[in-house]
């Protein structure tokens, strides 16, 4: 099997998780939008979606999927995404797609994350994917310089702008032994927004797609 059949065996076991007549949270990536086709087969049993992206939010709307806006949104049972990496415990680096800011704020509504992935996400130890850090413009450099002296080698992704108006640096060479302690740790520079440590609200469920088939993994 390719990796993108993988993706998609990944998404279409998620819709198992969509719940009858609610609102989905919907990530962004290659892997949710197999997830966003597959909720486009099933929108009649749906109210609509929560998108995290701007892109993801025109994929729902191209399959005729109801976009709702977060602050109308009391109740947001289940959010699907993809990872770039995810550990034993389910934390997870994301942002590979700069959407991390509005995936983190639309996860932390939901009740149940639903990691969906390919097998080479699963990593023992985060950290050999860089690391993605939205950074507020006028603090890039400030901001690369505070990442450095926590030992990083925060590289700009140029020429990218992130939905919120922001810039990405993507730190390199971290050594992530406290998920949960450098997620906070990071998010305290003056000037970063978020960064993509999805650990202090890890995913609840990975659906694991291997070509033997997609094993689901709960968090302890
Ligand atoms: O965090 C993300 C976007 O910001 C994605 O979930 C992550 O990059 C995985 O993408 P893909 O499914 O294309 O491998």
């Amino acid at each position: 099997m390719t990796q993108d059949e993988l993706k998609q065996a990944a998404a279409e076991a998620a819709l198992a998780f969509v719940v009858e007549d609610s609102i989905v949270g919907v990530g962004t990536g290659s892997t949710a939008n197999y997830f966003i086709d597959g909720l486009g087969r099933m929108k009649d049993r749906i109210r609509g979606a929560v998108a995290s992206s701007d892109a993801s939010a025109q994929r729902l709307a191209g399959h005729g999927i109801a976009l709702f806006d977060l602050n109308d949104v009391t109740e947001l049972p289940v959010y699907v995404d993809g990872a770039d990496e995810i550990d034993g415990s389910l934390a997870m680096i994301k942002g590979g797609g700069a959407a991390l800011t509005r995936e983190k704020i639309v996860a932390a509504v939901a009740g149940r994350f639903v990691c969906i992935c390919d097998a080479s996400k699963r990593v023992a130890t985060l950290g050999r994917f860089p690391l993605p850090v939205e950074v507020i413009p006028m603090a890039r450099a400030q901001v690369a310089r505070a990442l450095t002296a926590l030992g990083g080698r925060p590289v700009w992704r140029e020429g990218v702008v992130t939905d919120n108006g922001n810039l990405i640096l993507d730190v390199h060479d971290l050594s992530i032994t406290d998920p949960v302690g450098l997620e906070s740790e990071i998010n305290q520079i003056v000037g970063v927004v978020t960064n993509g440590l999805f650990a202090r609200r890890g995913a609840d469920t990975l659906l694991l797609a291997a070509p033997g088939g997609v094993q689901r993994i709960d968090a302890a």
